[in-house]
């Protein structure tokens, strides 16, 4: 009951012959809401803002405390164009960013018609104030944002990622973040999930955490859950899934 099938052995599945299903699609409207949602809270540092409404430390202040960076005028990154890039790209198009930057393996009509630029990865890392990264999980994917990325980043760069936890090269953006070399990081997606309370990226300030609930709405998850049950009654039945992975 998942888009991503990145956690099932494909090799293993076509071998023993059991068909996969999948929810492919259903989320990614409210996953591209849950990654707007999260770049503005961690682009505006809304947990950092509110921790210090809480604790006391909400005074009269310079007119540049908790002040973060807004999206309008900005170079935003999508790496991955898939439904879910495209679903936050139309998002952002009311934002009156000053450009659109994606990644994907060729021109999309859909995000050239929303006036986005098909650049290299490194391009974009390099280039956008704001990255997203919203592409699935493969050999090709893994650690797509390396550590070489990472250091070709703007200073204010904020980075959300909404894919897998493996995109990302979690060590070095640690280290990133440790040095203020970027901006923030929001992420619903991290290694491992659940992320040990431990994990220095836990009490950092400029880094907004969400349990990997970009598509817990209840209405996806209800559609999930039926398509799900209409897979499962295909595979019984012998006949077409709504949503199956060809292996
Ligand atoms: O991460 C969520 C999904 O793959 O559905």
């Amino acid at each position: 009951m998942s888009v991503g099938y990145d956690h099932v052995d494909l090799i293993a599945m076509k071998k023993y012959g059991v068909r996969l299903g999948h929810t492919s699609n259903i989320s990614s409207e409210v996953i591209a809401e849950t990654t707007i949602g999260l770049l503005i809270a961690t682009a505006r540092r809304f947990f950092e803002a509110n921790h210090a409404l809480i604790t006391g430390e909400w005074k009269d202040s310079d007119i540049f405390w908790m002040c973060g960076r807004s999206i309008r005028n900005s170079i935003v990154g999508i790496v991955g164009c898939g439904n879910i890039g495209i679903s936050i790209a139309k998002k952002l198009n009311s934002f009156n960013i000053s450009q659109l930057l994606y990644t994907s393996r060729g021109e999309k009509p859909e995000a050239k018609n929303l006036g986005g630029k098909l650049v290299t990865i490194d391009e974009l890392v390099e280039q956008s104030d704001f990255i997203i990264v919203s592409v699935a999980l493969n050999e090709d994917t893994k650690y797509i944002i390396n550590r070489k990325r990472i250091a070709k980043m703007k200073s204010h760069a904020v980075l959300v990622n909404i894919g897998r936890g493996e995109l990302i090269d979690q060590d070095a953006l640690i280290e990133a973040l440790r040095e203020n070399r970027i901006g923030g990081v929001g992420l619903d997606v991290m290694t491992p999930e659940p992320l040990p309370l431990d994990n220095p990226l836990i009490k950092m300030t400029n880094v907004v955490l969400l349990p990997h609930i970009g598509s817990s709405s209840i209405e996806t998850r209800t559609e999930m859950a039926v398509v799900t049950a209409k897979n499962i009654i295909a595979v019984l039945d012998n006949s077409a899934m709504t949503k199956e992975v060809q292996l």
